[in-house]
C-alpha cells in the first residue's frame, strides 16, 4: 500500500471527481445517476501495511511507508489516522515492544494489523529468519499483553498464537451477520463503506423467488446478506483460506441454502458450459438451479471475456468493482443484451484515486 494523502478539507472536492470520472465512463450505456456513499473522514481503514525501517548502525527501527513508485525513499509513519483507532492504539505500544526486545525485532521487515468495527485486532509480523521457541515464549507474552492475535511469518512458514483470523459483525437490513476474516485473505478494507454495500447490494437485488450464482465471493461478505434474498445460492471463490472462512460463516449464521465451491470463474465458466467436468462439483445437480441473478465482485482485472460472456445469460447482473475501468470494458461486451438500471460508487479509498463502484445490469 503506498501512502494516501491525509487531507479532510480535500474530501468532498475528491469525492465529486471521482463521481464525474464515473459518470465518464458509464455515460455510453446510459447509466442513471450514481448513488454517492461516502467513507468516515478518518480511522476509516481496517487494515494496515508498514515496512519496517532500519536506523543505520543500530537495531532501532521504525513503521515506514513508500509513495507509489518509489521504494527507495522511505516515509517515517508515527500515527496513521486513514486507520483504524484500534490501529493507532496498537502502533506504539508493538513499536516499544520491538524496541525494546531483540528477540521480537531480529530481521522484523513488515507488521500488518487487521481490525474490526467489532474491535477485533490480528497483528502479523514477518520476518528475514526463522522463528524459533525465543521468539514464541515472548510473542505469546506480547500477544497477551496487546491483547490480540499475533502471527509469525517466516519464508513460508507460518506460527499463530491466538487465533489466525479476526471476528466482525455487519448489520445488514436491522440483522447483524457475525463473520470471520482470515489472516493473509481479502477482506473488504473500509468496514463502514463495506456495511453500506451490503445494505446497497441487499436492497437492490430485491426479494427474488429464483437463485443466485455467485462469483468471486471472498469469505461469503455478500453471501450471506444476499442469501436471505433468494431461494438458493451459489457460490464459488478461488482461494481455499476465503472459502473455508466462508464455509465457517454460513454455519455460525445459520444461513443453510448456500452451496459453496472452491472453483475460479473460469472453471466455473467451463463446468456451466459443459467444457469438462470437476470433481469438486460432484453431488452438484448444476441443472437444478433456476438462475435469474449473478452476483460477481471481481479482482482489479475484472471479469476475464469467457465470465462476462457466462453472466449475459442472467436477467440480473448485480456487479461489484474495484476497477471502473475494467467494469466499463465488462459492461460495453455486455451492453447489447443488458442496460443499466442502477449504480452507485462507494468511497472506500478516500485520499487515493481508487474507488469501488456497483451497477445493476437488466436484460433489455
Ligand atoms: C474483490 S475480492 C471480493 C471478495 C468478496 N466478495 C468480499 O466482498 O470480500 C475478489 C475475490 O476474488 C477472488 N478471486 C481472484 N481471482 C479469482 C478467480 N479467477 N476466480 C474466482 N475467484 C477469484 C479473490 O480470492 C477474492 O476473494
Amino acid at each position: 500500500m503506498s501512502r494516501p494523502q491525509f487531507d479532510p478539507a480535500a474530501y468532498a472536492a475528491q469525492l465529486q471527481e471521482k463521481t464525474q470520472r464515473l459518470k465518464a465512463l458509464l455515460a455510453p450505456f446510459n447509466a442513471p445517476e450514481p448513488e454517492i456513499f461516502e467513507s468516515p473522514r478518518e480511522h476509516y481503514r481496517l487494515r494496515a501495511e508498514f515496512r519496517l525501517w532500519r536506523e543505520t548502525g543500530s537495531e532501532n527501527r521504525h513503521y515506514a511507508m513508500f509513495e507509489a513508485g518509489d521504494k527507495f525513499t522511505p516515509i517515517m509513519i508515527e500515527d496513521f489516522p486513514i486507520a483504524s483507532r484500534r490501529i493507532n492504539e496498537l502502533m506504539p505500544r508493538l513499536k516499544a515492544a520491538w524496541q525494546g526486545n531483540k528477540v521480537l525485532s531480529f530481521k522484523l521487515f513488515q507488521v500488518e494489523f487487521l481490525t474490526t468495527l467489532a474491535g477485533d485486532a490480528l497483528i502479523t509480523l514477518c520476518y528475514h529468519r526463522p522463528l524459533d521457541e525465543a521468539w514464541q515464549v515472548e510473542a505469546e507474552k506480547l500477544a497477551a499483553e496487546l491483547g490480540v492475535s499475533l502471527v509469525g511469518r517466516s519464508k513460508g512458514k507460518r506460527i499463530v498464537i491466538g487465533r489466525d483470523y479476526v471476528e466482525e459483525e455487519l448489520t445488514v437490513a436491522d440483522r447483524a451477520f457475525r463473520y470471520r476474516q482470515p489472516e493473509g485473505a481479502f477482506t473488504q478494507p473500509n468496514g463502514e463503506v463495506n456495511q453500506k454495500m451490503l445494505g446497497w447490494a441487499y436492497e437492490v437485488l430485491g426479494e427474488r423467488q429464483d437463485d443466485l450464482l455467485e462469483l468471486y465471493c471472498g469469505n461469503g461478505n455478500f453471501t450471506l446478506p444476499l442469501a436471505t434474498r433468494v431461494r438458493r445460492v451459489l457460490a464459488t471463490e478461488i482461494s481455499k483460506t476465503s472459502v473455508n472462512a466462508a464455509l465457517a460463516n454460513l454455519a455460525d449464521n445459520a444461513v443453510d441454502n448456500v452451496t459453496l465451491v472452491r472453483l475460479s470463474a473460469e472453471e466455473l465458466t467451463e463446468a456451466l458450459n459443459e467444457v469438462r467436468p470437476f470433481r469438486r462439483l460432484a453431488g452438484i445437480d448444476l441443472k437444478s438451479y433456476q438462475f435469474g441473478n449473478v452476483f460477481v465482485d471481481p479482482p482489479r482485472a475484472g471479469m476475464d471475456p469467457d465470465t462476462c460472456e457466462l453472466t449475459r445469460r442472467f436477467d440480473r447482473i448485480l456487479y461489484i468493482s474495484c476497477n471502473p475501468e475494467t467494469l466499463a470494458a465488462n459492461i460495453q461486451q455486455l451492453s447489447d443484451t443488458h442496460q443499466v438500471v442502477r449504480c452507485a460508487l462507494f468511497d472506500q479509498f478516500p485520499y487515493t484515486h481508487h474507488m469501488e463502484s456497483g451497477v445493476l445490469l437488466e436484460r433489455r
